[in-house]
């Protein structure tokens, strides 16, 4: 018998509805390692029982092994991966959200798994930190009683992800390799050993 790990009992959420303007081209059509960014950040949430896909209907198609992905677009499109943000929390069931984006290729399971680990009552965020301490607020975790912080924080003209979730009510999580973080902005940041 073989042994596969826990599946992931939250919501999975990839936005990419970004416009690609430093990479060039669409950089979720992007291919690393033989699969594309958009594969990549979607194989790390396969395992969750609902996979949103946040992204202009039509845009993209995903292979049948990473299960089915209902696609939404933004409420308010071109404002950015808060706006993002605020489209997963809306269509996801109420409970925990696992958000992430296209250029942050190198998230696996695990690391879900870690984020996970972390979540205790009171805290409506968990987010990885980097080398330097700073917390990482794509590829992390929101709860969906964010969503009236979220969109009041739009409405007033944010757009900064970070602002998503609150400091006293985030919680934190160190201790991954500094790929783990390693972001595509250009084609030269795909440029890395695997
Ligand atoms: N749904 C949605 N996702 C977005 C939006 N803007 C960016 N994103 C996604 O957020 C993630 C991180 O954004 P960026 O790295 O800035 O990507 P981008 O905006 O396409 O790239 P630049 O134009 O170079 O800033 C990527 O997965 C983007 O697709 C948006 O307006 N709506
Ligand atoms: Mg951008």
């Amino acid at each position: 018998m073989t042994h596969s790990p826990p599946g992931l009992w939250l919501t999975g959420a990839v936005t990419a509805g970004g416009r690609s303007s430093r990479f060039g081209s669409d950089k979720a059509l992007a291919l690393l390692d033989g699969r594309t960014l958009l594969e990549r950040a979607c194989a790390s949430l396969q395992d969750c029982p609902t996979r949103l896909l946040i992204a202009p209907p039509g845009r993209y198609t995903l292979p049948a092994h990473l299960g089915r992905w209902d696609t939404h677009p933004d409420r308010r499109p071109g404002e950015g991966p808060l706006a993002g943000l605020e489209s997963a929390l809306t269509h996801a069931p109420p409970g925990w959200v696992a958000f992430t984006g296209v250029d942050l290729p190198w998230l696996t399971p695990d690391y879900w798994h870690a984020l996970i680990a972390a979540v205790t009552p009171g805290r409506l965020s968990v987010q990885a930190t980097d080398g330097q301490d700073r917390p990482q607020p794509l590829g992390a975790l929101y709860h969906t009683d964010l969503l009236p912080h979220v969109t009041a924080l739009l409405d007033s003209g944010e757009r900064r992800l970070r602002r998503a979730a609150p400091p006293e009510h985030t919680a934190l999580v160190g201790g991954f390799t500094a790929r783990t973080f390693l972001n595509v902005n250009t084609p030269e940041g795909l440029m890395v050993d695997g």
